[in-house]
């Protein structure tokens, strides 16, 4: 029998949720956005099967309702869903990137009888909004469940049935760690990045050249500083406690190297720097963490038609590619041309493609 779907907030990641489950046999998926125009384009593009204007009459007739809604418009819409009339089967879950408060708001939801599944793919992008979304966002990405601990092993796995057409990685984990954990590697890092382009914006009414000279250090490390301001908001409000933590033990890290540059010994200096390079290239990209692209930084000089030779040469090697763009870093003739692979073979092939059909300068960051 068909199952019906209703994803509530069809932006980045409700339409990769969206786009996802469609794939899964004998599912309809139903979505609803509170912009119209959304929702408009949500038809146009066919991330849903059907649009609805009214979320709470599309409800009665869900077996899942997932939100991809900012945090704190999931928990408006968790106290409005104690009122409606919904099947005593139906599993609701969300996508949220915080967890502790959405479950003790399920908790609402348990009392009345509605099975709530916290849920978290650990992928995206600074981008937002539904025509970012893509049905293989969340591929091989870690996709955390945080039922609550007495919740039916039935329900979970239900719902596990359903999700697993987002080729996630699905893992429970306790809500409260997962906001630890997530805390420091997502939101304190969205913090950092941006503090850096505050900073950034400091200096440069001194120095206005400075913002022209960011190159592909500051870039990388201060794209989700791009990101939707709305939902950073929601994150870091709701995870709060988490990240003065976080704060409090970074202050600490960053007086440690004040005092590191202040003895200026070099050989401590170089160890600091060793430290962190050998553990973040240890990170598990393939186990997909985060949400990884495999780029290769091609130099390339400006004249017509070098992007389509390249992506030929590539082509001719059948090596697939799933991006590209230009990274306007320096002021010369050559600009840095950024080509994205599904995973690291494509990429190392392409290294040697390159190498071997023409004489530009590759690098990966
Ligand atoms: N952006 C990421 O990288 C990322 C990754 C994983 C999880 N998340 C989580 O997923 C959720 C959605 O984030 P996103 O990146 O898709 O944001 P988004 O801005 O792309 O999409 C949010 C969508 O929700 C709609 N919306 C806002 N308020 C609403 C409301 N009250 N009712 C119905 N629709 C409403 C918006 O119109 C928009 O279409 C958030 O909870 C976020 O924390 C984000
Ligand atoms: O790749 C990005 O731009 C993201 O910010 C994705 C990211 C992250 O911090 O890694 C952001 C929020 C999430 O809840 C999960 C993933």
């Amino acid at each position: 029998m068909t199952k019906n779907v209703l994803v509530i907030g069809l932006g980045l990641i409700g339409g990769s949720v969206a786009l996802a489950l469609q794939k899964a046999p004998q599912v309809k998926v139903i979505g609803y956005d509170a912009f119209i125009q959304t929702r408009a384009m949500a038809k146009t593009l066919q991330v849903v099967h059907e649009v609805v204007d009214d979320p709470k009459l599309a409800a009665e007739k869900a077996d899942f309702i997932i939100f991809g809604t900012p945090v704190n418009a999931t928990l408006d819409w968790m106290d409005k869903m104690q009122t409606w009339t919904l099947k005593s089967t139906v599993i609701v879950t969300d996508t949220g990137s915080t967890k502790s408060l959405i479950m003790e708001k399920a908790k609402e939801l348990q009392a009345k009888g509605i099975t709530f599944i916290g849920g978290h793919p650990m992928a995206g992008s600074h981008k937002s909004g539904i025509t970012a979304a893509k049905p293989h966002l969340f591929e091989n990405a870690y996709y955390m469940l945080t039922p609550h601990a007495e919740e039916l092993e039935e329900n979970i796995e239900k719902l596990e049935t359903l999700l697993k057409y987002t080729h996630g990685k699905l893992v429970r984990v306790n809500a409260q760690e997962h906001d630890h954990m997530t805390a420091v590697v997502s939101h304190f890092p969205h913090i950092v990045a941006a503090s850096l382009v505050h900073q950034l914006y400091q200096e440069n009414a001194q120095f206005p050249m400075t913002s022209s000279i960011a190159a592909g250090g500051f870039r990388d490390i201060t794209r989700i500083a791009s990101s939707n301001p709305l939902l950073w908001r929601d994150i870091t409000v709701q995870n709060r406690e988490e990240l003065i933590g976080q704060l409090e033990q970074w202050l600490k890290e960053m007086d440690a190297v004040k005092d590191l540059l202040q003895e200026g010994d070099v050989a401590l200096i170089e160890q600091y720097f060793a430290m962190a390079k050998e553990v973040r290239d240890e990170l598990p990209i393939s186990a997909g963490a985060f949400y990884t692209s495999f780029d290769l930084y091609v130099d390339v000089p400006d004249y017509p038609g070098v992007i389509s030779e390249i992506t030929g040469y590539l082509a001719e090697d059948n090596i697939s590619i799933t991006n590209i763009r230009i990274v306007e870093a320096r002021e010369d003739l050559f600009g840095i041309l950024v080509i994205s692979f599904q995973n690291e073979d494509d990429r190392e092939r392409a290294v040697k493609c390159i190498a071997r059909k023409a004489n530009f300068e590759t690098y990966i960051s």
